[in-house]
């Protein structure tokens, strides 16, 4: 299956430089061990179909307001109401482990923890890599990375899934609403250097 989709969404920022991916790239360092492991489901699992490529669903933005503490950069937004605990998008990245850790990437999202595996979205991804956190932008996140398995086949793969917050209100994520969620305070801590 192709990773590398021909197809660009509406707004990608050609001039970064970075792939658009429509499936997960594996380092040559995660083996058939840690695969296996990653893919293995608990019990209780969510399992979704894989989502169409580019979504239709949100669109990236740049951000064009100065007192936002994103300026000049780019955020992800909502192109259509988006129901509570509702399935925006995947995340999409270089699959690695601990070996294998670009230290100064921004875009790296921790799949599981006790295997040491990372999704890193800094040179290949796909729209979740721009949503930004919500400190400085909103009082609270409007939505969270959770743990999903999509069909591959007769099996199951692993995947992060961007979800609408439950308790986000009734009505969810706005039309035209930037998605924000929680990178959580070890990414800030580690930025500026702060202790817990
Ligand atoms: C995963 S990227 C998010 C997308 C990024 N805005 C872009 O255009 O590529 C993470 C980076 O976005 C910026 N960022 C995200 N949320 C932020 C916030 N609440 N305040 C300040 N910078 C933020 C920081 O530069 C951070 O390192």
């Amino acid at each position: 299956m192709p990773t590398k989709s021909t197809i660009l969404p509406k707004s990608w920022p050609t001039d970064l430089a970075v792939t658009y991916l429509t499936q997960l790239k594996y380092s040559s360092k995660i083996t058939p061990g840690i695969l296996t492991a990653l893919n293995t489901p608990p019990p209780a699992n969510t399992i979704i179909n894989t989502p169409i490529s580019p979504s239709a669903i949100i669109r990236i933005r740049p951000i064009t307001l100065s007192t936002h503490p994103a300026y000049n950069q780019h955020g992800l937004f909502a192109l259509r109401a988006l129901q509570p605990d509702s399935f925006i998008l995947l995340y999409l990245g270089y699959v690695h482990t601990q070996d294998d850790t670009d230290e100064t990437s921004d875009y790296d999202l921790s799949m599981d923890r006790e295997l040491g595996v990372s999704i890193d979205a800094a040179k290949m991804g796909n729209e979740a890599r721009f949503i930004n956190d919500y400190r400085g932008i909103t009082a609270r996140p409007n939505a969270e990375f959770r743990d999903v398995w999509i069909r591959q086949g007769a099996r199951v793969e692993r995947r992060i899934g961007v979800y609408v917050k439950r308790d986000v209100g009734k009505k969810g994520i706005s039309k035209g609403e930037e998605i924000v969620v929680s990178y959580g305070k070890g990414f800030w801590n580690e930025r500026t250097g702060a202790t817990e």
